[in-house]
């Protein structure tokens, strides 16, 4: 299918409304959500606020049972198989399988993904030298440190050349040095593929340094939407309004996080969930 390219880009994604409750929890409530095709668009938001849950109705994991989603035109109830072809997921957890080589973890991503038998070897040496592992590919995966297997991860996510790549905290638990090299390795096949990056992070410097716009995830919906400098500003333009002096700094976006999240950051974070999810990915090939 050809597009008009007169028309802007793309959407990537598209939430309408979207809810789903677990129980009493309306962990997504009415989100509206819309990522541009070839952006990075950042998810942010305090332990809770429905990042995941929302991850999980667009990658297909979860039913959509109220709301609307799309990505790029399909719908993933009904079109489940034609989603799940266009991105690749990184998820929280552990995806990665300690007792295989790398490159045997990523050739089992492209057998799920059907990448034809004369194409395997290849697609699999690209995707393990797209993110810098090809000299530790035939090593087993439990030698392997924790950013190493985060780009592990990366590759078996890659390995498919997704329209659109999908990760939830790809950094948790990483030293910023591995974390710089994730990203680096994101941007390196961006800059060849154009693919769309959707991201949940906790790291506001990440997102303030790697996103392109930011949707503020909050109580299940986007309460602030924009590129980090705009929401900065936006941040900075009411506190004047407020009486604040000129002289003020600019906020970060961090002041802007918590100016949205307000005292929510500080009760919801640190749960049982939080913790478990860090340690998990701190200590994953443990
Ligand atoms: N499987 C589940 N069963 C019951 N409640 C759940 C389940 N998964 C998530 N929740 C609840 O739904 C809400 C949203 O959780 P979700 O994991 O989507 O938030 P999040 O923004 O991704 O948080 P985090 O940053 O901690 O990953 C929370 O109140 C959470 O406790």
């Amino acid at each position: 299918m050809t597009r008009d390219t007169t028309a802007g880009p793309a959407e990537a994604v598209t939430c309408t409304a979207l809810a789903y409750t677990f129980g009493e929890t309306r962990a997504v409530d009415g989100l509206d959500l819309s990522v541009r095709e070839g952006e990075v668009f950042g998810l942010l938001g305090p332990n809770g606020a429905g990042k995941t849950t929302a991850i999980r109705c667009i990658t297909t994991l979860l039913p959509v049972p109220a709301g609307m989603v799309r990505v790029f035109g399909h719908d993933p109830a009904a079109e489940r198989m034609a989603v799940r072809r266009l991105l690749g997921y990184v998820p929280q957890q552990l995806s990665a399988d300690a007792g295989l080589t790398g490159r045997e973890n990523v050739v089992l991503f492209a057998r799920v993904f059907d990448i034809p038998r004369r194409e395997r070897a290849d697609r699999v040496a690209q995707a393990l030298a797209a993110v810098g592992l090809a000299d530790a590919a035939d090593r087993l995966a439990s030698t392997y440190s924790g950013g190493m297997v985060r780009r592990l991860e990366l590759a078996q996510a890659l390995v498919s050349a997704p329209r659109l790549l999908i990760l939830d905290e790809p950094t948790i638990g990483l030293d910023p040095i591995a974390r710089t090299g994730v990203w680096d390795h994101i941007n390196a096949v961006r800059a060849v593929t154009g693919m769309t990056v959707l991201v949940t992070t906790h790291y506001m410097d990440e997102a303030d340094q790697y996103c392109d716009r930011i949707g503020l995830m909050h109580r299940g919906r986007i309460q602030a939407l924009g590129t980090p400098a705009e929401l900065r500003q936006g941040l900075a333009d009411r506190r004047r309004a407020a009486g604040a002096p000129a002289t003020d700094p600019l906020p970060t976006l961090e002041d802007v996080f918590r100016d949205i999240a307000g005292s929510g950051l500080d009760d919801q974070s640190g749960g049982f969930r939080d913790v478990r999810s860090t340690r998990r990915t701190a200590h994953r090939v443990g």
